[in-house]
Formats: C-alpha cells, structure tokens, sequence
C-alpha cells in the first residue's frame, strides 16, 4: 500500500502520530461494522480526500493485504456517497468524479438535502456508521469526539470522524507526503471549499502585482498559518442567526445582513466587583465600543468567579446576542474560570490547544509548564484564535463568545481596535448611532404623557431620559440611525411646550 509506505518512510513524527491515530480509528470501526454498515462521506475536499486515503490504507491493512500497490487496487468496497449541490465548484465535481473512477469507488450521488438523502439512503442500505473529513476547528465539529452519534434529530447512524484532531499543516503534509492527487481549485490558492457562492481564493496567498492584470494565488500548502484557513470563506451567517432560518443554500441574504441590528452584551467576571472592592471599568467601555460602531448592547452582568455562574450566564445569553464579550478570570490562577465556564456553557471539554501552547511559550518562557500549563486550556471544537500583530497572544473566541484579557481601559482599547481589524470574521460594522439631547426643568409629571406618544410615534427611535439629581433638569437622548428622524422626533417634542422649554446640549 502506498500510502502507508510513503508516511513509513518519512521523518515528520508527528505525521506518523496522526496516521496511526487515524488508523486506529478505522481499524475500530471496521472491526464494529462489517464493510456493507459503514460508508465514506466524499465530496472532493482536501479532507474528505485525505480520509479516502486513509480509508484505502486502513481497509487494506484491516484486510492484511499489506503489499497491494496503490495503482493495483480496483475494487474497494466502501459506498461512497457524494451530495452534489448545483452551486459545487465544477472543478471538484470532476475531481469526484475522477477520484470515483481511478479508485474504484462506489459513488452514490445524492441531490438532495443532506438529512432526507441519508433517510433514502438508509432505506436502501443496512449502513450504520459514516465517515467523515471533519476536523477540530470546522464548524461542525462542535462538540464531536472520533465517534460521535448524529444529532438529535438527524437519521441516527455512528459518524465516524478519524482526522478530528488533524490541523491545516497535517492534512497537507499528508496529501503532499503521499504524493495523491488533489483537487486543482488548492493549487489556486483555495484553502478550504464550499459553494460557489460562498468560497473565494484566500487573500492572504495572494500574489500581488502592481500592474493591474488578474490576481494570482500561491497554492494551498504554501498558507503558513492554518487558523486563516477558512479566510476565503465568505461568513454564512452570525451567530444569532445560525438558530434562525436561512435560505435553502444556507446563505443570508447580503442586503438583510447589512440591515439587521447587531447586539452585544458583556459578561464581567470577578469576585472583587461583586465585593465593590473594583469598580468594572469595562463593561461601560464595551457599551461606548459597540455604540460607536452602531451595535446596541443587550445587557451587562458581573458573575462570580466560578464556572457554574459563569456557564449559567453565557448559557442564558448566548442565543440572544450575536456577540458576547466575556472578561475578567481569564489566566493561571484558581479564580481564573472563565474559559472551563464557557465550555460548559457549550456542553464541550477543555483541551490543550497547541497553537495556543505555542504563544504563551513564547510569551511567558521558561515559566511555561508545557501540558500542565491550564491556560493552554480551551474549550475543544469550539475555540478560534484571533491572532493580529499587534497582539502577544491572540484573542480566544468560542463560538460567540470573546474573551478578552484585557484588565484596565488601556489594554481594553488595543484588543478592541485588533477586533474592530476582524470586521469581517468578528465584529460586523453597522451604521452608526446618531444622538441628540435635550434638557428641560419640566418635572416629570408634565412631560412623562407627551414623552409616551412620542415613543409611539418614533418606534425606530430609543427615547430615553435621565437625570443627573431630582432637583436638576430632565435630560432626554433620542438615539437612532436616522437623522433626520432624530431631528423630526425633538422638533415634535419642542413643539407640545412653550418655547424656551427645551435647550439643546
Ligand atoms: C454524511 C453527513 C452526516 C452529517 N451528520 C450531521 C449530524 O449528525 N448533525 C449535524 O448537525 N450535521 C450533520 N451533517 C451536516 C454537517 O455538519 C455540515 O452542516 C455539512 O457538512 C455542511 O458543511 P458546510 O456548511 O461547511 O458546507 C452531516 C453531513 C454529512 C455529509
Ligand atoms: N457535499 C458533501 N458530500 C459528501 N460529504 C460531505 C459533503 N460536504 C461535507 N462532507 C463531509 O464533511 C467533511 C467536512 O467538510 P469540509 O468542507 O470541512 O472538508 P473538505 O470539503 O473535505 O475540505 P475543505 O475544508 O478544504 O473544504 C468532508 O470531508 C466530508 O466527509
Ligand atoms: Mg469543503
């Protein structure tokens, strides 16, 4: 075989460590399920390619026909089965195809929607377990372990996921280790695929040239850091609305994106507030933030430093924003459990991450106790990391949750100005808030029924109103994204009063 002579014969252990993994994975599900229960879930991906691979190795060696040459395998008896959509490149439609035919594969092509054609799929066939390319770091992979039954709701089958736990940098030391042809889109520079409505070449491989002729890319293997991986893949949808229907091609409408309303909120955690020993600075600058980039904000909380009243927190309101910005317990020490409470809140472990690992080594050196160290601990299947140059250590974000180690004002400003640089991937930048206020000795008696219609009126606007003392004047803000309605709702205001009432500040 091959494949396994070519990772045999190379020096990159740490390849060789995710091989044998992988093919002790399959080796388990091929020993749990005769070949008839088990299929390959292929769609022409550099995953999905490396577990056909994988998959080739693993049954042959399952089979004991260890000296079978790659060329020399014709029939391999695992179902295939490819979802074909009408918006798949058509490059890796034909490398499907292709690979279907020099590998002997039985491709069943399915045109439905993933949930109905595996129904039709069961119906037909005794299959009870499916592998997949999935990695740690996909979407999808939320939560899954290499054996993960399908969800609720989802035909129930055993999804068998054996390059879990591969990075970037594994899947092409692979694939180029082993010498198997890939689909042409890598050489592009595409570094991961989906639709063609959805994927374009990764910018970070682009080739710059100054004389205005098309854009070129390096090929996929040259992106040195695989965290930009998903760089060319243009967001689906924010995390609010992944619980909210999306059109049938799992796409929002652009135009739709651009005018929902974003929300935040900010979670503090720490003892020493809740003590009144410190004042949060934060939360009120996270309000400011969000504002000034036309996001409202929910809510701030302050919670204990302990994991269930961090994970409770999150937990209530994860759904309900689109971005939570979570501070405060984040480090070595006992009290710091932000992170072990934050996977709670997502129902997943903590793991070592090793990209993580290798900044704190840099940052914090010979002080850093390697797997022991906690703070390399993240919440598993769930956690990016955003790195940007001007940061020591990247920012950690679990789905919709950011947590920011900043501690004082100061540093808050610098992570946020490295957040505001994700606009894409992170922050979404609205249209901002326009505000104008008006003060006036009125008591509140006398204006709290003109103030009512007001807000009937002005459903778009949020009216609100304060005072400074009892004694002092009634400051009333109107805040919107309209100007001009702003102007129209205090102009309706002065004009139910005396003039003078009203002074604008
Ligand atoms: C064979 C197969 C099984 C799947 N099983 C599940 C599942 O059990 N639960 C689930 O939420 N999604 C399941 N999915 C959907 C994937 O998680 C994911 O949404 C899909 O691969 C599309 O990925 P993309 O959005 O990156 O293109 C399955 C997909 C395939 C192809
Ligand atoms: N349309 C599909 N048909 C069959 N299997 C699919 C399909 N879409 C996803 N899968 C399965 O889900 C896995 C993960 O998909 P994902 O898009 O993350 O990886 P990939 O397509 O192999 O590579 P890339 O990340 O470069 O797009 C695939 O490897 C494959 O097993
Ligand atoms: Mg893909």
């Amino acid at each position: 075989m091959e494949v396994d002579q070519a990772i045999r014969g190379s020096d990159d252990m740490r390849l060789k460590t995710k091989y044998n993994n992988a093919i002790y994975v399959i080796q388990r599900a091929l020993a749990l399920y005769s070949i008839e229960e088990v299929a390959l879930s292929f769609n022409g991906g550099k995953d999905s390619t490396v577990l056909l691979h994988l998959l080739r190795a693993g049954y042959f060696l399952h089979k004991g026909e260890q000296s079978c040459s790659n060329g020399g395998l014709t029939s391999f008896p695992l179902r295939t089965i490819y979802f074909e959509s009408p918006s798949a490149f058509p490059e890796i439609n034909t490398f499907t195809y292709d690979a279907a035919s020099r590998y002997g594969l039985q491709l069943d092509i399915i045109r439905s929607d993933f949930k109905s054609g595996l129904e039709n799929l069961f119906k037909a066939n005794p299959i009870r377990a499916i592998f997949l390319g999935v990695r740690i770091g996909d979407p999808t992979a939320v939560g899954q372990e290499q054996f993960s039954p399908s969800s609720p709701g989802w035909p129930p089958f055993m999804r068998v996921n054996p390059i879990l736990d591969w990075s970037y940098r594994d899947v092409w030391a692979f694939l180029l280790t082993c010498k198997v042809q890939y689909c042409s889109l890598y050489d592009q520079g595409y570094t991961s695929i989906g639709s063609i409505h959805d994927t374009t070449p990764n910018s970070l491989l682009c080739i710059s040239d100054s004389s205005g002729h098309k854009e070129k890319f390096k090929p996929a293997y040259l992106l040195s850091d695989g965290r930009s991986e998903r760089a060319g893949r243009v967001k689906k949808c924010s995390p609010i609305s992944q619980s909210s229907p999306v059109a049938e091609d799992g796409l929002d409408d652009p135009e739709s994106q651009v005018k929902r309303m974003r929300t935040g909120s900010a979670i503090a955690v720490g003892d020493e507030i809740l003590s009144g020993a410190v004042q949060d600075e934060l939360g009120p600058l996270l309000c400011r933030k969000l504002r000034s980039i036309g996001w409202s904000v929910s809510q701030t909380t302050v919670v204990r430093n302990d994991i269930d009243s961090v994970a409770e927190e999150v937990e209530r309101q994860k759904s309900s924003n689109d971005l939570i910005f979570i501070y405060g317990g984040v480090g070595p020490l006992h009290s710091d459990v932000t992170s072990a409470g934050v996977a709670k809140a997502f129902g997943v472990r903590l793991a070592p991450d090793e990209e993580f690992e290798e900044y704190l080594r840099h940052v914090i050196g010979k002080h850093f106790t390697g797997d022991r160290n906690e703070m390399a601990l993240l919440p598993e299947g769930i956690t990016e990391l955003l790195h940007h140059e001007n940061l020591s250590v990247p920012l950690i974000k679990c789905q919709n949750v950011v947590l920011l180690t900043a501690t004082n004002p100061t540093e808050l400003e610098k992570e946020w100005e490295c957040l505001v640089d994700f606009t894409k991937s992170v922050l979404t930048l609205m249209e901002p808030y326009e505000s104008k206020s008006l003060t006036t000795h009125l008591s509140d008696v006398e204006i709290a029924q003109s103030l009512s219609k007001l807000c009937m009126q002005y459903p778009d606007l949020n009216i609100v109103c304060h005072r400074k003392s009892r004694a002092g004047p009634l400051v009333i803000s109107f805040e919107g994204k309209e100007e001009a309605r702003i102007e129209s709702a205090a102009e309706a205001l002065r004009k139910k009063f005396q003039d003078g009432v009203f002074s604008e500040t």
